[in-house]
């Protein structure tokens, strides 16, 4: 069997991707895969670190206005529709299968051109513009949420799955993650990043949280900043006097390869609300602290998190309110009520989906040429 994997931009497009590539591989051995995407996005360094090969195409985003860069762009998709078709008849792939981002689109309409199967999954509630327009072509879509059925037109044949997760994450497990992580199993494990791409506002509310809970005898922190983030966070630290060299239980890093460590040693988790995010919160059963970033596009990452703070799984704070000391009080009053910690883990593992990954593949079987 071979498969094209495609979805770009941002994390929230890439792991889904990974998760069906490795669950491919698991359920037919020898799967040969090839990951298309931009030399831009972030997918250039995730994909060859998991494994994958790894081929780009020249792909840019338009812009919601009429402008004379569209006509770059414009020019630029003919010539990404031209290389991904380029690619495919030298790949030969028996499915190709898009997770969302720009550069979907064409790899997704130059399979479906050449008479591949073609399969793509929406994260969101709300659907993206590339998986609309490309659900006309494709032979199946697999969404995450019922609601977001009726953004498809009639006739476009669409399954409800939930969103696939990265099997080292289904398997986290504690004891192993701290291990591997080098944490104590006797303080609580605050995990906190801002989305593939960091949060500015996090990181700033950060500064005042890792003051107050340095050297903490109840609780460790791991913070990812993003990226870009680094190296401001730090100088805003060392601006306010922290010196993190001697906070022993704050772990600072620029960006988690090794989420499902991270995510198999939190007990809380604070960030914004992606919906890759939050199904791994959810089908770990982590309670969280989300802060939905309010620019995402018809503010999909609020209704994210509704979905989980209506249910008693997260505690929903907007961007406009975040400060650190509302961080900080709000981080206090969970870990300090361990029913409360522990009424928002059991919410939060009824709304996971753990079958996912697996729906999709069957979906995926359904339609290879054999069926
Ligand atoms: C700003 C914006 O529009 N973001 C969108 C983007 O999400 P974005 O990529 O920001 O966020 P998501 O939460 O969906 O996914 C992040 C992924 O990156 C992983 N991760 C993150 C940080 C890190 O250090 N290491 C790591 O592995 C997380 O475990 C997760 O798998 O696509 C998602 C899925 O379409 C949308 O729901 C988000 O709204």
């Amino acid at each position: 069997m071979r498969a094209v994997l495609t979805g770009g931009g941002t994390g929230g497009h890439i792991y889904p991707a990974l998760a069906i590539a490795k669950g491919l591989q698991e359920r037919f051995a020898g799967t040969d895969i090839l990951y298309i995407g931009t030399n831009r996005g972030l997918e250039a360094d995730l994909v060859p670190k998991a494994g994958f090969p790894f081929k780009a195409i020249t792909v840019a985003g338009l812009e919601r206005k009429i402008s004379l860069a569209n006509v770059k762009i414009l020019w630029q998709a003919i010539r990404g529709f031209q290389e991904a078709k380029a690619l495919l008849k030298e790949f030969r792939p028996d499915v190709v299968i898009g997770t969302g981002g720009y550069v979907c689109g064409p790899v997704v309409l130059a399979a479906s051109r050449l008479g591949i199967p073609t399969l793509i999954h929406e994260q969101n509630a709300l659907p993206g513009i590339t998986n609309k327009l490309l659900s006309r072509v494709v032979d199946q879509v697999t969404v995450t949420f019922e609601d977001s059925r009726k953004y498809f037109s009639k006739g476009v044949k669409v399954g409800l799955t939930g969103l696939p997760i990265r099997p080292e994450i289904l398997q986290a497990e504690r004891h192993t993650a701290l291990n591997n992580l080098q944490l104590k199993d006797d303080l609580l494990t605050l995990l906190v990043f801002g989305g593939s791409r960091g949060a500015r506002r996090i990181n700033q509310a950060m500064v005042d949280v890792v003051r107050e809970f340095g050297n903490s005898q109840s609780i460790q922190v791991i913070h990812a900043t993003g990226q870009t983030g680094y190296d401001e966070f730090i100088k805003d630290c060392q601006n306010k006097g922290i010196d993190l060299d001697k906070y022993v239980n704050i772990n600072i890093k620029a960006y988690l390869y090794n989420m499902h460590d991270a995510l198999g040693a939190a007990d809380l988790v604070v960030s914004r609300a992606g919906a890759a995010t939050l199904a791994e919160l959810t089908v770990l059963g982590i309670p969280s602290i989300l802060i939905p970033y309010p620019y995402a596009s018809e503010n999909h990452q609020e209704f994210n998190a509704r979905a989980l703070a209506d249910r008693g799984a997260a505690v929903l704070v907007k961007d406009k309110d975040l400060t650190g000391p509302l961080l900080v009080k709000e981080i206090r009053s969970i870990i300090n009520d361990a029913e409360r910690l522990r009424n928002m883990s059991l919410a939060s593992k009824r709304l996971g989906r753990a079958g996912a990954l697996n729906d999709i593949i069957d979906c995926v079987e359904k339609i290879l040429p054999r069926h």
